[in-house]
């Protein structure tokens, strides 16, 4: 029998709704993966709400409970790490002390990096310590990471001024360590507006995917960590790093389509658990080149 995969998850939890480990558990679950959610913050709602309630996990926390599970001797069961918005960089530093002590006891653990830092039209932002961190210290750890566009301009410290652009970003991103980045999000001068672009580059290949554009009164948020989750899932399970990419498309898509079915500002996730897990839609990834 094949073994159900084991993936360490460390982002934010909302009690209510749906962002960080509250949107990508749940589906990363329904797809076929043993998740252990390790909780960065705890708030009562998203921040786009523009007021919340909870606590920061201090720091020194991430390694301890990691160091906990290794005493229970299930450490090296660990798969896959995945990283998302980070309270400070003292807590993106004690990740990466936890994914080096995993891949200390199995080399094969991957370690996917969503370097949240944003999104252009909900203006949010990070604390300029946590994007070079990101940079600086994350990206030579990495195995994946996932940045939106704005992310991506904040790597490069410039925008994009076509396609090409993005992907020679998305390249000197590549070149800082990663085996693999998927662009979330693309956004540069002379995109149609109709439609939702995304781009996966490895050291040989690289892929470019169109989905359609869908209407919302107001941007859902925790798109960008349902999309990675289930990204990393994918690849957990054995899919090869496009197939993933367009599975994560397709199963993306079904939730917002779902949501935007429901007039629902949250992701109505489970309402769609069986769209994520058998995606309806498909969208194929064309191959790119500068
Ligand atoms: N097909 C779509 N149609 C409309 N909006 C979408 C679509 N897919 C994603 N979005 C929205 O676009 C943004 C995706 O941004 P992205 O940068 O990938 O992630 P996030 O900001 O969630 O980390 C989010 O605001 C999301 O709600
Ligand atoms: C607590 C929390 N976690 C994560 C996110 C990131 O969500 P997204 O996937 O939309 O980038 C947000 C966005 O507001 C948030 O408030
Ligand atoms: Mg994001």
């Amino acid at each position: 029998m094949k073994r159900t995969p084991h993936l360490l998850a460390i982002q934010s939890h909302v009690v209510f709704g749906h962002a960080g480990n509250s949107a990508a558990v749940f589906p990363m679950q329904r797809v076929g993966v043993n998740v252990w959610p390790l909780n960065t913050v705890q708030f009562s709602n998203h921040t786009q709400y523009g007021q919340w309630a909870g606590e920061i996990l201090p720091p020194h926390q991430i390694p301890e409970l990691v160091e906990g599970i290794a005493a229970i001797g299930e450490l090296g069961n660990c798969d896959a790490v995945l990283s998302g918005y980070l309270g400070s960089a003292a807590q993106g530093r004690a990740i990466l002390t936890g994914v080096a002590r995993i891949k200390s006891i199995n080399p094969k653990a991957l370690y996917l990096c969503d370097p949240v830092m944003g999104h252009p039209e909900k203006g949010c932002s990070v604390p300029a310590e946590v994007s070079d961190f990101l940079l600086e210290e994350a990206a030579a750890v990495a195995d994946f990471m996932c940045p939106n566009q704005l992310e991506l301009d904040s790597f490069s410290g410039r925008k994009p001024q076509s396609l090409c652009d993005c992907l020679a970003m998305a390249r000197a991103l590549l070149a800082r360590g990663p085996k693999a980045v998927l662009v979330k999000h693309l956004d540069y001068p002379g995109k149609p507006d109709d439609v939702f672009e995304m781009l996966l580059v490895t050291a040989t290949e690289s892929w470019h995917l169109r989905r359609p554009l869908l209407a919302f009164p107001r941007q859902p948020v925790g798109v960008g960590d349902l999309t990675s989750g289930l990204f990393l899932a994918r690849v957990l399970l054995g899919d090869t790093l496009v197939a993933a990419f367009e599975f994560t498309a397709a199963a993306v898509h079904e939730v917002l389509l779902e949501t935007q079915a429901c007039a629902s500002y949250e992701l109505e996730l489970v309402r769609s658990q069986d769209r994520i897990a058998h995606p309806r839609v498909r969208f194929e990834a064309m191959p790119i080149s500068l």
